[in-house]
């Protein structure tokens, strides 16, 4: 029997009516999941695994329990061809794309995947990991490598398989042991792998030899956040500048690996302009007289979230990680009529690769500049707490210290007992939120407000009518107990910045003298 390949997309949803397969056996390639309640051509893989049959209750239970999209590419002979095509377009409904036929030199056509508007090869990915023998950490390794899956998925590669091992320390030469390079070697035949993705940094010998082990075919990543992050951050770039960087249809993997071998020095450039850009910008800021207010927290905790919810900015807020590389900033109006501005940032990551350091903290350069620090969890997610430990981490290295915090707990609607968060954020003055349904946000804006009031120093002057800006000024930023008007002018009780207190000096004195 002569055996052809063809792919088809079948698109369901919940809403549409059951996909029905050809009662034939058929050998399934793969079947993949897609998550289609974002409605966006964001995906990912719910479930992908090699059927040798796929029953239609198989297809129908696992498309109607996920509300998802269902891809799934048959194998059969050719006679049956025009039947599944009749059979599936007969109940076709449910939308049906038959992608073209493969040929052989374009047997790859169907991971070609639409990602944010553009064209995205998904490369298969191999994940490996070392569990480091009685080093306790806060990210066990199943963690880690979960989160390097989905970090890998946000880059556009297609994870097919993992693998770990304990060792007490990384092997120096091959940073997994010679038994465990076999098996991979193995997998990358097996499972037609082109990049194999390290869960942590290697040295150049160790890349050097898995190189010679693994052959040409495969690639390395050898700095695991790098390779999503750069990615992300080019991309972002591209934005700004209106450049463009690659043509439709190039293989967003090569474009990757371009940008990682060659652009590194071109987009540290890039990053510095960004960085000055972002430093005039801010310096136009602070003459602003509003207090600010930065989001700060665990990538994915829903910072960007909260705010589009408080100020309806069209902030890019997704379910990938780094989902925001430039940090943006929105003028929030209290209900009291006070005004703070408040600052997205980047999300922050356990295992941040040391070159990444630098760049990283750029973007946070930001925060330092704030007269708060709203620190988001996502308290849905099981490690919450270490995710928690890990941004106070980067926060202590940060020369921050000084800056009061506000902690939030979102993602309060996911958790299973709502109530009992609640109470317990109570107990810790934490604030509880939904930045998604809303739920909150105007708890949220009374104890930012608590917060500001609590930074500032509370004074007494007498403001010259000639000082007339000033006293609109300490309206605007302090909060205002009393005003009383004199001969000399304005007698004022408030709570203001420190710096409006600095500039306020000659006019305290004057109101000392005046009692
Ligand atoms: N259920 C629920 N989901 C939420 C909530 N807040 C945010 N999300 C979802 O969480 C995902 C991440 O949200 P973002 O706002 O992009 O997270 P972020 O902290 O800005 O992430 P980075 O930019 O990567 O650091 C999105 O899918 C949001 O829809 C919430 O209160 N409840
Ligand atoms: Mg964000």
């Amino acid at each position: 029997m002569m055996s052809a390949c063809i792919n088809f997309s079948l698109i369901h949803s919940s809403s549409s009516p059951p996909v029905t397969l050809p009662q034939k056996p058929f050998l399934i390639h793969s079947l993949t999941l897609t998550n289609l309640r974002k409605q966006k051509q964001h995906s990912f893989k719910v479930l992908q695994r090699d059927f040798e049959t796929l029953s239609s209750s198989d297809a129908n239970d696992a498309v109607s329990s996920q509300n998802a999209n269902l891809e799934v590419q048959f194998e059969t002979d050719p006679p049956l061809l025009p039947q599944i095509n009749g059979v599936v377009e007969d109940r076709g409904k449910s939308r049906i794309r038959k992608k073209k036929e493969e040929e052989d030199n374009n047997i790859d056509d169907n991971r070609f995947k639409l990602r944010n508007g553009r064209e995205v090869f998904e490369e298969k990915a191999y994940i490996v990991g070392v569990e480091r023998k009685g080093d306790v950490q806060d990210f066990g390794i199943q963690e880690s490598l979960s989160e390097l899956e989905q970090l890998a998925d946000t880059a556009g590669l297609r994870v097919v398989g993992s693998t770990y091992q304990k060792l007490a320390s990384p092997n120096p030469k091959t940073y997994i042991g010679s038994g465990k390079v076999s098996e991979i070697k193995s997998a990358i035949h097996a499972l037609d792998v082109e990049t194999v993705i390290f869960d942590d940094e290697l040295s150049a010998g160790q890349l050097r030899n898995l190189e010679k082990v693994f052959g040409g075919d495969v690639s390395l990543a050898q700095m695991e956040y790098q390779l999503p992050r750069l990615t992300k951050m080019w991309t972002h770039l591209e934005r700004q500048s209106g450049g463009k960087v690659k043509g439709m249809g190039e293989k967003q993997i090569e474009v990757d690996k371009r940008i990682l071998r060659n652009q590194i020095g071109v987009l540290r450039k890039e990053l510095e302009s960004v960085r000055k850009h972002r430093k005039q910008y801010r310096n136009r800021r602070l003459s602003v007289p509003v207090p600010v207010v930065s989001l700060v927290g665990y990538t994915n905790a829903g910072k960007s979230t909260l705010l589009n919810q408080l100020t309806g900015a069209d902030v890019l807020a997704e379910d990938k990680l780094f989902a925001t590389l430039d940090p943006t900033t929105r003028r929030v109006q209290m209900e009291n009529g006070k005004e703070f501005l408040l600052t997205d940032t980047v999300g922050f990551i356990q295992k941040l690769p040391t070159t990444l350091v630098a760049a990283f903290r750029a973007t946070l350069e930001e925060i330092s500049e704030s007269s708060l620090l709203v620190h988001v969890v996502d308290i849905s997610h099981p490690m919450a707490e270490q995710q928690i430990n890990a941004v106070d981490k980067v926060l202590s290295e940060l020369d921050v210290s000084s800056i009061p915090r506000l902690m939030v707990w979102n993602k309060v609607d996911k958790t299973s007992d709502p109530q009992k968060i609640r109470l317990q954020a109570e107990e810790r003055d934490v604030v509880c939120i939904s930045a998604l349904s809303g739920d909150g946000l105007s708890e949220f804006c009374n104890a930012v407000n608590d917060k500001l009031k609590d930074s500032m120093v509370w004074v007494e002057a007498l403001v010259p009518f000639e000082n007339g800006d000033l006293l609109s000024t300490i309206h605007q930023v302090g909060m205002v107990e009393k005003t009383e008007y004199t001969e000399q002018g304005t007698y004022i009780k408030a709570h203001v910045p420190l710096r409006f207190a600095r500039l306020l000096t000659p006019m305290r004195q004057l109101c000392v003298s005046r009692n």
